[in-house]
């Protein structure tokens, strides 16, 4: 058997995700993000199919960079209109009993007391099932609709991010003891108040003295997710992700980026094998080869040129209205995602990329490969990529929704389980246990937030 395959589902609770366009596909069905059935359908299929998790992605804010506007976005439907992913993971729990959910949260626009709660709150329900997606947010127009004159500044998101993460640590791992519920009856005591205690945070940006609102839930922290890809981005991954999110458009740039990460996670004292690495990828499988290109074909027939720019100029922050087609892109410092202008630019010195060569790339599934073909062919490329690149996993990016899915369940991983490549049954437990091995439901020991573990009861103790 080869290295186990981790695979996520990517979505988000929108329209056509990752491919602008695509929703007008006859077969697409992702305008039915708005009905919880179609969600409850999709944990199924997922848990069917035996994915590790899905992947919910979000933005707060409108992509609104290219021409000056939101309209090609909102025409397009570009990751708009876009709900709330945070509630549909009641219902698709409920219904499933091991798949992961990986939820995205702005950490930029939210104070850690609150994120804090609703995370132990999915824990709780979900029987730890829940990872956070930490995102600090790029979009201009999130940032004016909370109240601020504009973004924060990249490298200073991060440490806001950083001091947030301290606090929910301290909230998650240190505020209630193991045993501080006691639930006894007849002593009519619920939590022993001995037990529970206040963080007392006071640092740069949040002042936090009281103690957590929740109980500890099965895995106190969520499974951390984070995709930070810039320099100051990968420093914060190395730190605190366990789970790590890349997307490049060859193996070669992936690679780069995943060695560059597991150096940063050793220097923080991690062992570089204890982060997960996902890139994402996007699937087109036919029965035969020829399906599959027949597929592909008609696909791209329906990809939005102008849905594309919209996406690509909110991610990159650059308006490419201006741009000439057959104009090639040159490295430009944003504000915004620095790794969608650098890989695109730098990571690859001898490709530059026109801006119509780069709006048909992204057109299907965003900054991943769209790998085409028979299902060997799906299951030999993502062999590939995982021997090629160091990564540990991919999160598959849908072109038609749940149809992309559904094709993958059937006819790739059966394949891809022959193969010894990916799971044929879960293990019990937490998601951090399936990520890990029984008996890990907590941070491993060389996790920054271990440290918090107990902290207060120590300081008690002195
Ligand atoms: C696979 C993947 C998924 C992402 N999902 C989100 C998301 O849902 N919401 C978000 O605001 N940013 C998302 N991002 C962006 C990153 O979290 C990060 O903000 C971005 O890469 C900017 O950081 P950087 O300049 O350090 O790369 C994603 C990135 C990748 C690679």
């Amino acid at each position: 058997m080869g290295k186990r395959i981790y695979l996520n589902a990517f979505d988000m609770n929108t329209v056509g995700h990752q491919s602008p366009g695509l929703w007008s596909h006859p077969e697409d069905q992702s305008e039915r993000y708005r009905d919880l059935d179609y969600w409850v359908e999709l944990a199924r299929l997922l848990e069917k199919g035996k994915f590790d998790g899905i992947f919910l992605a979000d933005v707060l804010g409108f992509y609104d960079v290219h021409n000056g506007s939101k309209n090609a976005a909102v025409e397009q439907a570009v990751q708009a209109p876009a709900n709330d992913p945070l509630l549909l993971i009641s219902a698709m729990a409920n219904a499933t009993e091991h798949l992961g959910f990986g939820l995205t949260y702005s950490l930029t626009y939210e104070q850690p007391y609150m994120l804090a709660r609703r995370f132990s709150t999915l824990d709780h329900l979900t029987k730890g099932r829940i990872a956070w997606n930490i995102v600090s947010s790029y979009l201009e127009s999130a940032a004016k609709n909370f109240g601020l004159e504009g973004q924060i500044p990249h490298d200073k998101r991060y440490d806001i991010a950083d001091e947030f993460l301290d606090v929910t640590y301290k909230l998650w791992e240190g505020s209630w003891e193991d045993d501080a519920v006691v639930r006894d009856k007849e002593r009519k005591v619920y939590t022993d108040p001995s037990k529970v205690h206040d963080i007392n945070h006071e640092g740069e940006f949040f002042k936090v003295p009281g103690a957590h609102l929740c109980e500890p839930s099965p895995q106190r922290t969520p499974v951390l997710y984070q995709a930070g890809a810039s320099p100051r981005g990968r420093e914060f991954a190395a730190k605190h992700a366990e789970c790590v999110f890349t997307a490049g458009p060859t193996a070669n740039i992936v690679k780069k980026g995943v060695a560059d990460l597991r150096e940063r996670t050793k220097n923080h004292g991690r062992n570089p094998e204890d982060v997960i690495v996902y890139t994402v990828f996007t699937p087109i499988v036919g029965k035969t080869e020829e399906e599959a290109q027949k597929k592909y074909e008609e696909i791209k027939s329906y990809v939005s040129y102008e849905g594309a720019l919209a996406l690509l100029s909110g991610w990159t922050g650059i308006d490419f209205s201006g741009y000439d087609p057959d104009q090639t892109l040159e490295y430009i410092e944003s504000n915004a995602i620095q790794s969608a202008v650098e890989v695109f630019t730098k990571a690859d010195p001898n490709h530059k990329w026109t801006v119509r060569e780069l709006a048909t790339f992204v057109g299907i599934g965003g900054r991943g490969p769209v790998a085409v073909g028979s299902p060997e062919q799906i299951a030999d490329q993502l062999e590939y990529w995982v021997e090629e690149t160091g990564v540990d996993g991919f999160n598959l990016a849908y072109t038609l929704a749940p149809g992309s899915f559904e094709d993958f369940v059937e006819l790739v991983i059966p394949i891809l389980q022959e193969r010894g490549l990916v799971q044929t049954d879960y293990e019990e437990g937490t998601y951090r246990e399936k990520l890990y091995g029984k008996g890990q439901n907590h941070l491993k020991e060389s996790h920054p937030g271990f440290a918090y573990k107990n902290l207060y009861q120590q300081v008690k103790g002195v």
